[in-house]
């Protein structure tokens, strides 16, 4: 399977002409001899200096196909007990960052692809990306989860300008990275019901054909879901495809909009470990469960609309001592506070929200019910309750409290905040 960039790199209907960075993507087994290739004799022979990053497991599942890539860069194998994106993993990285390295190449999964994505942004050397699991989105993505100071952060940085994805080696990663990644894509349903909502009630940007991509992916997936929990090819490949198509999704807005809503807060909250210890469960493991606490939150704001017992309020600040206690006391309440404008809700007004029910009903009601959620879920082997997870059920309240505040866009969990129901 080969995307071609150029598809969706045209003058666009949204009034903006999408910049896709990804020169090609391919998706297929046999991909690293193609990289193999591109590097002895193709477009990859200009850089003389590559820099391979990985960690023990991705090195594990590549060694021996990827043999002769390894000889031929300098490798730094990163240890993946407890490797995240933060200061630590940097300043290794950075550490290995000798003036001659002109290009790096990620071979693992999404952790792997922000650590490169962030530092060669930062170094102003090209990236190429080597996906080991169908596990999450980022491959093609523009923007880094970072973790600063505890705090995890949106970055800008890099999409990389080829993909070799060698079914040989994503395809045999461990089933649950494929459920993760199935988890991903379904937790799309409602990133794209809260970027509506939100381009309704206020004046954000939004773009039919953005949407369009990222529902393919979620079609894609749909539509694969047996074959895929049965470590099927074919059916892995889809999966990697569906992945790559909402990467670039976020390469044609510049951020993870289309891609990242409620159901992510939650995931970036429990990742910043103010309500919970460390999780020992993967990204989309996380966002399986994200997303069944909001769909089940969406469908109970639908039904009232619908029961006519939905009522609006202001906005009063009823989450300030909350906040306080919670991001207070690791030291991070002025980095979500200043970053991500609560006052948001500020600019919305009763009347307006009032007037967008019917709309948001609407909105809410075009997603799958719970169970149909629950059935997809369990059908491609994910995890979806909080339990599955390790979070422990009292703090399911403060966490869809808390969540909204993890980044600046609007939600409809946000927007809850205004309403009785
Ligand atoms: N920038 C963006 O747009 C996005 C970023 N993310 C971020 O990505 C991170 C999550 O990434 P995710 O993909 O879930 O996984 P991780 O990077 O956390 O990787 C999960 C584990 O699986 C290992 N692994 C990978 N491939 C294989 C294989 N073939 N065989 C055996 N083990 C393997 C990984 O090693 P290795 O580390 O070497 O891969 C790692 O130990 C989060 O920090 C999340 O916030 C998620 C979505 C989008
Ligand atoms: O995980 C992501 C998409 O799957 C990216 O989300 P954020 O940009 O909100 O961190």
């Amino acid at each position: 399977m080969r995307v071609d960039a150029d598809d969706f790199a045209r003058p666009c209907g949204c009034g903006r002409e999408h910049h896709i960075d990804v020169k090609e993507i391919i998706i297929r087994s046999g991909a690293v001899e193609k990289l193999e290739e591109e590097m002895s004799d193709g477009e990859l022979k200009e850089y003389i200096s590559p820099l391979l990053i990985c960690d023990t497991n991705s090195y594990k599942a590549t060694e021996e196909l990827m043999e002769d890539i390894y000889d031929r860069c300098q490798v730094l194998i990163l240890d993946a007990e407890n490797l995240e994106a933060d200061e630590r993993a940097v300043e290794i990285v950075e550490n290995y960052m000798e003036e001659d390295i002109d290009l790096v190449l990620a071979v693992g999964a999404g952790t792997i692809h922000d650590l490169s994505r962030y530092v060669a942004h930062q170094y102003r050397i090209p990236f190429v990306s080597v996906p080991t699991a169908a596990s999450s989105d980022g491959f093609t993505s523009t923007v880094a989860d970072m973790t600063w100071n505890g705090v995890k952060k949106m970055v800008k940085a890099s999409a990389p300008i080829f993909v070799f994805a060698d079914t040989d080696i994503f395809a045999k990663a461990p089933g649950r990275l494929a459920a993760a990644g199935v988890s991903d894509i379904l937790g799309k349903y409602i990133a794209l019901a809260d970027w509506k909502i939100g381009s309704i009630l206020t004046e954000e940007y939004y773009c039919a054909e953005v949407v369009k991509l990222e529902t393919r992916a979620i079609r894609t997936v749909k539509d694969n879901l047996k074959e895929i929990a049965a470590g099927e090819e074919d059916a892995c490949e889809k999966l990697m495809y569906a992945l790559v198509l909402s990467g670039l999704a976020m390469q044609m807005t510049g951020n993870s909009r289309p891609a990242s809503g409620a159901e992510h807060h939650l995931v970036h909250l429990w990742d910043m470990e103010v309500l919970n210890g460390h999780l020992n469960a993967l990204h989309g493991e996380k966002v399986s469960a994200g997303t069944m606490l909001t769909l089940l939150e969406y469908k109970k704001i639908a039904d009232a609309i619908h029961r006519k017992s939905c009522k609006v309020h202001t906005h009063t600040e009823k989450d300030r001592d909350l906040l306080q206690k919670t991001f207070g006391k690791k030291g991070v309440l002025d980095a979500i506070y200043k970053e991500n404008a609560p006052e948001i809700l500020d600019e919305i007004s009763t009347r307006q929200l009032s007037d967008a029910l019917p709309e948001i009903a609407q909105i809410i009601d075009s997603l799958p019910s719970v169970t149909d959620m629950q059935e997809m879920m369990s059908t491609a082997g994910c995890v979806s309750r909080v339990r599955d997870i390790g979070l422990p059920r009292e703090t399911i309240s403060d966490s869809l409290r808390l969540a909204p505040y993890t980044r600046r866009r609007l939600s409809l969990l946000r927007l809850s905040k205004m309403l009785t129901y």
